[in-house]
């Protein structure tokens, strides 16, 4: 079987309603779509076309109505709470807009923190390789306020990265950082993609980001409206400014 045909995560005639009859919005329907193993795929798409609610859904963080959601061989429509709990906990990472950090605990600590509760240790040398890509050797034992907005969102994609998850979901994570240290978030996040050959699905409404990823999946509407391989800055530009959507 080839990657092609076993991706890390994917969602097939996808719906999910939001509310009931008259009021319902129905923020996906019936969406296809796979997200290949080893690639970087960015989620774009106009406010309100369901980018947030397909993540969610295929993270296990909201229910779909419809159709089913897989997390490789895994189908997550049907799993119990506890299941899903589990399911997040072992093998999806996630990065999110505001980093998540706890404050009284260091770098280090807030880096390890999901492997402890889960009763894991990390591999030495994939944390020694970890630490060294991120840069943060020497801030490792500082609070997370002791770091600018940067070196807080890399000890986020760290903490994602070092438990190995089958995929990581980034949630606009650069929305909070200026240019520079977005880049350097998106290039490890892109590293840990080429290297490692890590699943990273991200959320974003910043073309310069998208242009970071394998390929962009574009939504509208609660559909699948396209798709980019190769994406650049302005070949994400010029297809939003197609799709008559909001792109800053
Ligand atoms: N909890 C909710 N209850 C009701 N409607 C919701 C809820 N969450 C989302 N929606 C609606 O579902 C649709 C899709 O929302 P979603 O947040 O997935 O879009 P999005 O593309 O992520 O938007 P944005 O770019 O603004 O974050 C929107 O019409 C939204 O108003």
């Amino acid at each position: 079987m080839t990657t092609l045909d076993n991706p890390a995560a994917r969602a097939v005639a996808l719906t999910k309603l939001y509310g009931e009859g008259e009021a319902a919005v129905r923020a996906l329907d019936a969406v296809d779509v796979d997200f290949r193993r080893g690639e970087f795929t960015a989620i774009m798409g106009p406010s309100g076309s369901g980018k947030s609610t397909l993540m969610h859904c295929l993270a296990g963080l909201d229910e779909a109505s419809g159709g089913r959601v897989y997390l490789g061989e895994t189908d997550l429509t049907g799993l119990g709470d506890r299941a899903l709990t589990e399911l997040r906990r072992d093998r999806i990472g996630f990065v999110f807009q505001a980093f998540n950090l706890l404050p009284v605990i260091t770098a280090e600590e807030n880096m390890l923190l999901p492997m402890r509760l889960a009763g894991m240790r990390p591999d030495p040398d994939w944390m020694a390789q970890v630490v060294t890509r991120l840069g943060l050797r020497h801030r490792l034992g500082h609070l997370p306020h002791e770091l600018s907005g940067g070196q807080q969102q890399r000890v986020a994609v760290a903490r994602a990265l070092l438990p190995r998850p089958d995929v990581i979901f980034a949630d606009e994570p650069t929305g909070n950082l200026d240019s520079h240290s977005g880049a350097e978030v998106l290039g490890l996040l892109r590293a840990s993609v080429r290297e490692v050959g890590q699943t990273v699905v991200m959320v974003t409404h910043d073309p310069v980001a998208a242009s970071y990823a394998d390929r962009v999946v574009l939504l509208a509407d609660g559909h699948i409206a396209g798709e980019i391989d190769s994406p650049t800055t302005d070949s994400v530009i010029e297809t939003m400014r197609e799709l008559g959507a909001r792109t800053c």
